[in-house]
């Protein structure tokens, strides 16, 4: 439950409309008083979501609404800031032809943010290989977000991925790149700058007063000394000594083997993993259902379901909504925080 006052919707975007985001949206809404969801504003396209409802036996109605009126709105009806997909589209069948709807959609989240009119923006998931059919060049909305946000600021923005569940948070260093490219990637900077934006964040955002990050190792055993792998020894060691001696409370490289057990993860707040399946493979087997995707560094508060698109499942009325509703809520709540501090 959202314990601070809500004065503008979360802007929620559609995703691939032949996903499971309309199905989890429409569920969300229609269980809003049971579980206090905080108002969101739907941006896509309406006829679609209403097609969906009625496809899943839904009763609910959806009302196109600016983002002002979505408030007032949200009691009664989904409110839906009209982002048309441009082509037909059947559930579980994707196609590139509805992508820019699905980017444009993205592109009004961000705009809504950056003007006041939603105090944050919580993504549907997104096929990235429908996109790139499309042309769509950025790994992943990760990366399409930090551009958005460089191009409204002029300022360059190192977007840092971090799954959050109860019991885990998790960042890839490396995030949407082939595994053989990832120790080519792993430098002394990135390591800086990500535990500067991680712990930054982690005290702005989420009132974690010293956070504790814990950095993982590339190699098995974190490197066994060199006989395994250098990078722990050239690279990892030195960016965690120069952030400590910044007063950032990191530590490792620890082998990622031992470190996400019960009593590891009680040592330390964070954990930053050296590539995406390092991260997302302990953070999804412990909490799937309620963990969110978080990008930290963005001038905006912004926030994923864990899952994807969920192709197979479209439609078909068997989609969980708790980790959407988990981002609803982490969006509303950081959203609102950012919100106050400004005022
Ligand atoms: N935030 C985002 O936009 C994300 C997008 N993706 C994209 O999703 C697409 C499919 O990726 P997959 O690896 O298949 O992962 P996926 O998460 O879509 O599906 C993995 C498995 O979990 C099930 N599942 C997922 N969400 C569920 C839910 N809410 N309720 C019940 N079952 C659920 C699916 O049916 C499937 O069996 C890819 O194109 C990928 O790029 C993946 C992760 C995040
Ligand atoms: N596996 C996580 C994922 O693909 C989410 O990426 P993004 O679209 O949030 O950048």
């Amino acid at each position: 439950m959202l314990d601070r006052t809500v004065t503008r919707p979360v802007g929620l975007t559609q995703g691939d409309p032949a996903g499971i985001g309309p199905d989890i949206s429409l569920v969300a809404w229609s269980r809003r008083a049971e579980l206090a969801i905080p108002p969101f504003v739907y941006i896509g396209d309406p006829a679609i979501l209403a097609q969906r409802a009625r496809d899943l036996g839904l009763d609910v109605p959806v009302r196109e609404s600016d983002a002002a009126d979505a408030l007032r709105h949200f009691p009664d009806a989904l409110p839906v800031l009209p982002v048309p997909a441009g082509a037909a589209v059947v559930a579980g069948h994707p196609h590139p032809a509805s992508a820019s709807g699905t980017i444009g959609a993205i592109e009004k989240a961000v705009d809504l943010c950056f003007r006041g009119e939603v105090s944050s923006v919580a993504t549907n998931p997104i096929a990235k290989s429908v996109l790139y059919k499309a042309g769509f060049r950025f790994p992943g909305h990760t990366e399409f977000l930090a551009d958005l946000a460089a191009k409204r600021t002029g300022q360059p923005v190192l977007p840092v991925m971090m799954l959050a569940g109860p019991l885990l948070r998790a960042i890839p260093l490396t995030i949407h790149i082939p595994l053989k490219d990832v120790p080519g990637q792993i430098t002394e900077r990135l390591i800086v700058e990500t535990c500067r934006i991680t712990h930054r964040d982690l005290q702005e955002r989420f009132g974690i007063e010293a956070p504790r990050i814990a950095v993982a190792g590339l190699n098995p055993h974190a490197g066994e000394d060199g006989a395994m792998g250098m990078e722990e020894i050239d690279i990892i060691a030195p960016a965690i000594k120069k952030v400590r001696a910044e007063g950032i409370n990191a530590f490792g490289p620890l082998p990622a083997d031992t470190m996400f057990h019960e009593q590891a993860r009680a040592r330390y707040d964070v954990a930053v993993c050296m590539y995406h399946d390092q991260a997302l493979i302990p953070a999804k087997a412990l909490g799937f259902d309620d963990s969110v995707n978080v990008t930290l560094g963005l001038p905006f508060v912004r926030t994923s379901p864990d899952h994807g698109t969920a192709f197979g499942i479209a439609g078909q009325g068997i989609a969980r909504e708790q980790s959407l509703v988990a981002a609803l809520r982490l969006a509303a709540d950081l959203g609102e925080r950012a919100l106050e501090d400004k005022r």
